[in-house]
């Protein structure tokens, strides 16, 4: 949308700002808003489980704040206001919605929720336009939202208490102030700033263009989306108004001259009806409708991945869509489509000239990158994807669900089915070499494992994350213990380098075989393949390995206690349901199982992404 100058379109009007935020205040009288300040006193309490998402709740509230002080005004004054403004910001994270801290325990548990992690802001602003008539109070109502993700560093409790007890949490949605001490404790932020710190200036410039520069006809003639929808030829009457007059549309309750034909009481009636529209449509389902299309996503991103669609692109760019049909050997439409879906998504970019990768398709999805997640997709189309379509079964009976896709019986998850042929196995072995390149570094410099001098990474698969362990600690002898055909595959994985010398393979299955010694035992990402009973077993082995001072690090991704809030976490435990024996855990549930076989002093860092990585010493018997 084109911006035009639209303050000025206020200037004459009694508009009132229905909030007592000094941050909106100020937003709004620097972009030269002249208005005044009669603070809303609604009680910001809907039920927020009554709104399919946060935005509609946040939307909804700004609402009622700016209609509460319009209807007090109407009463209480000689004049009513013209425009009212009423603004609610929120933050959420993992599925929770958070608003301003009751006291510091509050801005304490925000924060520490919001340490380490992306979350997003959404302010909804209400524009009520008003008017009188009959002493009674007409509205007209406009509304939206704006979304803003903010990522935070991860914050140490001392860094956390320093910063409640400077006091600026409190009155701040989130628990922080971006504009100021809290502008800190943020990393990135992707979006309209002055969305976080309360009000979404930009947009509601463009509302206020859309309000008061009425569309030309040309400009009228698809659908418009809007909560109380005039017929279109009501719309093109508006083309009268050339060029915006001081008036917005009158979108909600017809045009002008239809106007000037019912009189007042017409637009009282449409005005009614117009509410009466309000009241019974529910919100539009849009983020229903995004969950919806995920697997569709998810199917074209994996199918241009099979076709090696940004291989190609990756050697030379830009190309057009029949050329690159030609090359994937694919039919020239069906590859348009699919590359148009990819540049939607962000992972590729259209011109004229034609198609070229983004740099997270050249970064993660050509598969000849150092970071290449080819593999890891390869798996999931060829493996996952038909273990998901059986999810229902899955979740009937409580088990993962290969014997389906095969059509045969799984006694041993590895051997029967991930291993089952050489290409299943290097396919699968690939994809674990690409998910565990990405986070290896993180693992390894979790923690200070220098006191040790010797490791074994038990189910350590390519040895990916031994290498990352040998770089960090250069006096470190790292053993990758697995079964004898991985062992024997994992060669085709080993880059040159001074770390070769410090990794040595061994075979054997963890579960019957005596596990190599070592001063420290890396269990990374193996414990949620299995059911209670067999990490038990195993944890018991890794135990009765262990000297006293030996350590244990576990890694794998932590659910909160109430299994509430981590949606990565979350999904991941139904895909171990799909896929294994296991499933994901909580950090207590992890906690009696290392105390359990005598592993103490459990220290815990939550990794970039997903992973949580776990340090515990082992304690005498
Ligand atoms: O980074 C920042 N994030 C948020 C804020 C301020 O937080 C509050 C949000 O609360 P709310 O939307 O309920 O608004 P109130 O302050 O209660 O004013 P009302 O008029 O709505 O009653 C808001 O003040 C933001 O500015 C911030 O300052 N920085």
């Amino acid at each position: 949308m084109v911006l035009c100058p639209v303050i000025g379109k206020l200037l004459h009007k009694r508009v009132v700002l229905a909030s007592a935020s000094p941050r909106r205040q100020e937003i709004l009288s620097n972009a030269g808003l002249r208005f005044e300040v009669v603070p809303s006193r609604f009680k910001e309490k809907l039920d927020k489980a009554s709104f399919a998402t946060p935005y509609e709740y946040a939307m909804e509230t700004a609402k009622q704040k700016a209609l509460e002080v319009a209807t007090r005004m109407h009463q209480k004054d000689l004049r009513t206001p013209d425009v009212v403004i009423g603004a609610d910001t929120i933050v959420t994270v993992g599925g929770l919605i958070l608003e301003k801290p009751v006291d510091k325990q509050d801005a304490y548990r925000m924060l520490s929720r919001l340490s380490g992690k992306e979350h997003s802001v959404f302010t909804g602003v209400a524009i009520v336009h008003c008017s009188s008539n009959d002493r009674q109070l007409h509205t007209r109502v406009s509304e939206f939202y704006e979304e803003t993700t903010v990522k935070f560093s991860e914050l140490s409790e001392e860094l956390l208490w320093e910063y409640i007890h400077s006091g600026e949490p409190m009155d701040k949605a989130g628990g922080y102030g971006i504009q100021a001490l809290g502008g800190m404790l943020v990393e990135s932020v992707h979006g309209d700033f002055l969305n976080v710190v309360g009000f979404p200036l930009n947009h509601f410039c463009k509302q206020l263009v859309e309000l008061y520069y009425p569309p030309r006809p040309e400009d009228l003639r698809q659908p418009v989306q809007h909560d109380c929808i005039p017929a279109v030829d009501t719309f093109e009457d508006l083309s009268d108004v050339e060029g915006g007059g001081s008036e917005p549309a009158q979108r909600e309750t017809g045009s002008r001259d239809e106007k000037a034909e019912v009189g007042a009481a017409g637009q009282a009636t449409a005005e009614a009806e117009c509410h009466r529209t309000r009241a019974t449509l529910p919100p539009f389902p849009t983020r229903l409708l995004e969950l919806l299309d995920g697997f569709k996503l998810s199917k074209a991103l994996l199918t241009a991945c099979k076709l090696k669609v940004f291989d190609w692109l990756k050697r030379e760019a830009p190309q057009k869509a029949p050329d690159i049909a030609s090359k994937v050997d694919a039919s020239a439409c069906g590859t348009e489509k699919l590359l148009d879906v990819c540049a939607a998504m962000g992972l590729l970019e259209k011109t004229q000239q034609g198609y070229s990768n983004t740099e997270t398709a050249n970064l993660y999805l050509a598969s000849d990158s150092e970071y290449s997640l080819h593999g890891f997709m390869l798996q999931n189309d060829d493996v996952i994807w038909n273990l998901f379509t059986y999810l229902e079964f899955a979740i009937r009976e409580g088990r993962n669900q290969h014997h389906r896709v095969l059509g045969k019986k799984v006694e041993d998850l590895f051997q029967d089915a991930y291993y089952r042929s050489p290409e299943t196995q290097l396919r699968f072995m690939q994809a674990m070499h690409g998910v565990a390149k990405l986070t290896a570094r993180q693992v390894a410099t979790a923690f200070d494992l220098s006191r040790f001098s010797s490791a074994c990474d038990v189910g350590g698969c390519t040895g990916a994350l031994a290498r990352e362990l040998a770089r960090e600690y250069p006096r470190l002898q790292v053993t990758v213990f697995d079964l004898p055909d991985v062992v024997e595959l994992a060669v085709h994985f080993q880059p040159a380098g001074p770390q070769a010398a410090q990794i040595h393979f061994a075979a054997g299955d963890f579960f019957r075989d005596p596990l190599p010694s070592a001063e420290l035992y890396v269990l990374c990402r193996i414990l949620h393949n299995w059911s209670d009973d067999k990490v038990h077993k195993l944890l018991s082995k890794v135990a009765e390995s262990c000297k006293p001072g030996a350590g244990l690090l576990l890694v794998e991704t932590l659910l909160d206690e109430e299994k509430r809030e981590a949606q990565g976490g979350l999904i991941q435990s139904l895909n171990m349901l799909v896929q294994t024996e296991g499933r994901e855990r909580s950090r207590g549930e992890y906690q009696c199982l290392l105390e359990l076989h005598g592993f103490h002093q459990v220290q815990v860092v939550h990794l970039e992404g997903v992973l949580d990585a776990m340090l515990a010493t082992r304690v005498a018997p």
